[in-house]
Parts: structure tokens; C-alpha cells; sequence
């Protein structure tokens, strides 16, 4: 349905997007990716540098001129009632908005067994778990566009049971998904839960969690016509804090730490793949795992989580369940390692997710892999790398905050590749995204174009989203066994 207010924010979005450290006063509608330009290699460094960029960009515009971009804003408008900055920001990345576009639209709009106004009400209860007052709003419309009673949006004491129910799981997915089992769904099946009816609640809740990491993340604001998003940026970062997604940071967090330079990540990459060590043996990669997963203990995110504001705090149970590091997780009882040999997502969930909901397991197959192999060959301003080390590191690393191990992976080169500030990073935004600050953002991938930075917030999206799904399939394959 469209409505002048859509059509408002279409032409709107343009001068409130992000709470960006790039974010200039000037409203720039410049195309954001750009084609490569081959330049001669530096002479000092040898490097070849792409210098036709410009970095003032924050979201691709409405009137972009790449086509395939164009076409899918278009999509996601009639989809969507709205071109929201979520998906513009995607636009950095249309390949894999594509196919965001296509599972999304399937999980709320498509064949499945589970009531329209219920799965945005899914949506609701799964991004309060991180406080994200953006999808909360949209969804709220979305509800309400579908015929849901508006009494549901004044909170779970007034949803029908079986939906209140889900409570448990959400948090527990959100959260601390090792603690997944198949008592869960024993539970909510007495609940008048059918296996393929939870098979979609939990795919809708995953992709929320997960996507609530990315509007973080990427520090996305509000709608213009939503709460506080109908306004222009603040002069000054420090100014108006409360209409952004980002929290304001008073305190003088760790992240002051010199970064390590592209090029020094380059040379080591390049070392990385001329290295002859041997191959670590069994034991030692499990060693290498276990030091990742216990240094990233030691990356906490100082000051307090930040309290709800009242529109959402209504949908909040059990505030303080949050996500605790694997010291203080017991690892060997609660929470064994969870082993992606013996259950991977290329041989056990894709196909029970396909046969219990018909069709997400293709979708979320491809897109998952096109977010593990997407690249441009670019880190930077520098042109033809191979940067498959560096977004290895990431995915795996995600996966490590899961206790989730790959054998045939070597988390060594997760320490060579991803330093302190950016482990930091990558674990807020993953564990506890309401807690990044502007700070934590400009802080991180200092030389990287914008794009980049987009680009590593969709690695997070998908790797999370499949560590989740992981505990979640493997839980439910119980069940049925
Ligand atoms: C995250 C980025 C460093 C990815 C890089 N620009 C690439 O194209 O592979």
C-alpha cells in the first residue's frame, strides 16, 4: 500500500541516514560503488591504489545510476511500502541485496504457515532483544498494515499465549544460543506450535537478531517518518544523541589503540598465503580455538548496557539476560564447543530447514555464500588484493564468539589478521549490539572506505545469523530424531 508518507520518506531518506562519522552536513547524492580505476602502483609501496573514490558517500541514493541498484530499490519499495536505509545502505552491495531482498520478502510475505500480522510481530519481539527501536518501528507498521490489533503493540501481556510463549526461545537464541535443545520445542509444541510453524518463527527470529546487529552495526537512523527521525543531522556528533540508533558514549573506552594500516594487514595476508608452515595437527588447531575463544573474553565493552527507552522497554522480558563470554559459560557442561564438522550448515540445516519450511533453506544457502565470497578485490584505496584471509578471519571469528569450531580452519590467522580494536568491534556488534557507541564505529577499519565498513557489517549479519540457526536447527533435528 502506498501512502504519501512513503512516498515522503523516498524522497526524504536522503538528509537522515546515518549516524556516520562520514556523515557531512552537505546532502551529496553521489553513487557509492564505483568500478575500479587501475592506476600505476605506488612507488614507494609497490601498491596499486584505486583513487576514485569518494568517501563523503553514506547510503546509495534514489537516483543512482546503476541500473541493477536502481531496479532493486524499485523491488524493495512495492515490497516494502517504503525504500527504508536499511536497504539503501545494502545498495553499497546489490548482489547480495538481491538476495536479502528475496529471503526477507519471503519470510514475511511469502508461503508459509504462520499468519502475516504474526511474523512482524516476531520481528518486534526479536529486535527488542538488542532495543532496536528502528526495526521495532517499521514492524509495528507492518503489523497494523496486516490487520494486527493494535493492542498487541502495548506489549506481551496482550498477545495470545502461544505467541507469548515464544518468549523463552527468543532470548535464549538472541542471547545464548548454545543453550538451545529440544526441550524447547517439547515446550512450545504443548503450545499449540507446529515443528513447521516454529521451523518459520525461529528463521524470522534469527534474521532479526541478526539484522538488528547490522542497523548497529552501520549505526542506521531512524525513518524519517518515524520517532525522531524526521529531522536534520545534528552539527555536531555529541548534539541530539537520542535520534540515533547509536548510543552516546561518555566513557574513555580501550579503543585507543594505534590500528594496524592496510598495508601491514596486506603483508601479512601475503605472508599468510606464502607461509610453508605445516599444517597444524588436530590438537594444536584445537589449541589455536581454544586461545581465540578465550582472549575474546578479555574484550569486554566497559560502561553499562543502555536502559530502554519506553517504547520499547514494553516489549522487554527479562532485561538482563544477556550474552556471557565463554569463561564464565562452563564450558564443558552447558556449552561444549559445538563442532561444524559433525553439524554444518551445507549437510544437516540447509536440508532440515528446507523440509520443515519449504524453500529457506536455498534462500538462505545463497545468500550466506554470497556474503562468504563476496569481494571487490579492493582493501582501501588499494586495488587486486586477495582478501579472502581477512573476511575468513571475521566469519570464523563470529563463529568463535558461539563456541562454534571449524576444524579444517586454522584460528591462528585470526590473531595475525584481526586486531584488539577490531575484535572489539566485531564483538559488540555481535554480542550486545545496543552498546556500540559512535566512538566504537570510527574507531574500527579507519582506512577502509565506507562500502568496506558495510561490508564487513553484512559478514557479521550472516555469520551470526548462521551460528544462531546452527543451535536452532540442531535443537529442532533432536526433536524430530
Ligand atoms: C571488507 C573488505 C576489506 C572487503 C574487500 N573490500 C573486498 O572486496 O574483498
Amino acid at each position: 500500500m502506498w501512502n504519501y508518507t512513503n512516498l515522503q520518506s523516498l524522497d526524504l531518506n536522503r538528509n537522515c541516514v546515518l549516524e556516520s562519522p562520514l556523515e557531512t552536513e552537505s546532502l551529496k547524492e553521489t553513487c557509492v560503488y564505483k568500478k575500479c580505476v587501475k592506476k600505476a602502483p605506488d612507488p614507494q609501496t609497490g601498491l596499486h591504489r584505486n583513487l576514485n573514490h569518494n568517501d563523503n558517500e553514506k547510503i546509495v541514493p534514489v537516483s543512482t545510476s546503476e541500473d541493477q541498484t536502481q531496479m532493486l530499490f524499485v523491488d524493495a519499495f512495492l515490497q516494502n511500502n517504503r525504500l527504508d536505509h536499511v536497504t539503501q545502505l545494502m545498495g553499497y552491495h546489490p548482489n547480495y541485496l538481491e538476495m536479502f531482498l528475496r529471503t526477507q520478502q519471503y519470510l514475511l510475505r511469502g508461503d508459509g504457515p504462520l499468519p502475516f500480522h504474526y511474523r512482524h510481530y516476531i520481528a518486534i519481539m526479536a529486535a527488542s532483544r538488542h532495543q532496536c527501536a528502528y526495526l521495532i518501528h517499521l514492524h509495528e507498521q507492518e503489523f497494523i498494515l496486516q490487520g494486527g490489533d493494535q493492542d498487541w503493540l502495548k506489549g506481551p501481556a496482550f498477545i495470545p499465549t502461544k505467541l507469548r510463549k515464544l518468549h523463552e526461545v527468543n532470548k535464549i537464541l538472541a542471547h545464548r544460543p548454545w543453550l538451545f535443545n529440544k526441550s524447547h520445542i517439547e515446550g512450545l509444541r504443548k503450545e499449540a506450535w507446529s515443528v513447521s510453524e516454529l521451523v518459520q518463527a525461529i528463521v524470522i527470529m534469527a534474521h532479526f537478531h541478526a539484522l538488528s546487529s547490522f542497523v548497529f552495526g552501520c549505526g542506521i537512523k531512524n525513518e524519517p517518518d518515524h520517532h525522531g527521525g524526521f529531522t536534520y543531522r545534528p552539527h555536531s556528533p555529541t548534539e541530539n544523541s537520542n535520534d540515533s540508533d547509536y548510543t552516546s558514549d561518555s566513557s574513555s573506552d580501550s579503543n585507543s589503540e594505534p590500528e594496524v594500516g592496510i598495508e601491514i594487514l596486506m603483508e601479512r595476508m601475503k605472508k599468510l598465503k606464502e607461509s610453508q608452515e605445516e599444517e597444524p595437527t588436530e590438537e594444536e588447531r584445537r589449541k589455536r580455538f581454544e586461545k581465540v575463544e578465550f582472549q575474546s573474553a578479555e574484550l569486554t565493552k566497559p560502561g553499562k548496557k543502555p536502559s530502554p527507552k519506553a517504547e520499547i522497554i514494553k516489549y522487554v522480558q527479562d532485561e538482563e539476560f544477556c550474552y556471557i563470554d565463554f569463561t564464565k559459560r562452563g564450558c564443558t557442561e552447558e556449552a561444549p564447543t559445538f563442532r561444524a564438522n559433525e553439524y554444518s550448515w551445507d549437510d544437516h540445516g540447509f536440508s532440515i530447514a528446507n523440509r520443515l519450511y519449504s524453500e529457506i533453506g536455498n534462500l538462505l544457502d545463497e545468500k550466506f555464500s554470497m556474503a562468504y565470497n563476496l569481494t571487490y578485490y579492493t582493501m582501501g584505496e588499494v586495488i587486486d588484493v586477495d582478501t579472502s584471509a581477512f573476511r575468513r578471519a571475521i566469519w570464523y571469528y563470529i563463529h568463535c564468539l558461539y563456541g562454534i569450531m571449524h576444524d579444517d580452519y586454522d584460528y591462528g590467522q585470526v590473531n595475525q589478521l584481526l586486531e584488539r580494536n577490531l575484535k572489539q568491534y566485531i564483538k559488540t556488534v555481535t554480542c550486545y549490539p545496543e552498546r556500540l557507541t559512535k566512538k566504537d564505529y570510527d574507531n574500527v577499519m579507519k582506512e577502509f572506505k565506507h562500502s568496506e565498513k558495510v561490508h564487513v557489517n553484512l559478514m557479521l549479519l550472516e555469520a551470526r545469523l548462521q551460528g544462531e540457526l546452527l543451535y536452532a536447527l540442531r535443537g529442532v533435528m533432536q526433536y524430530m530424531t
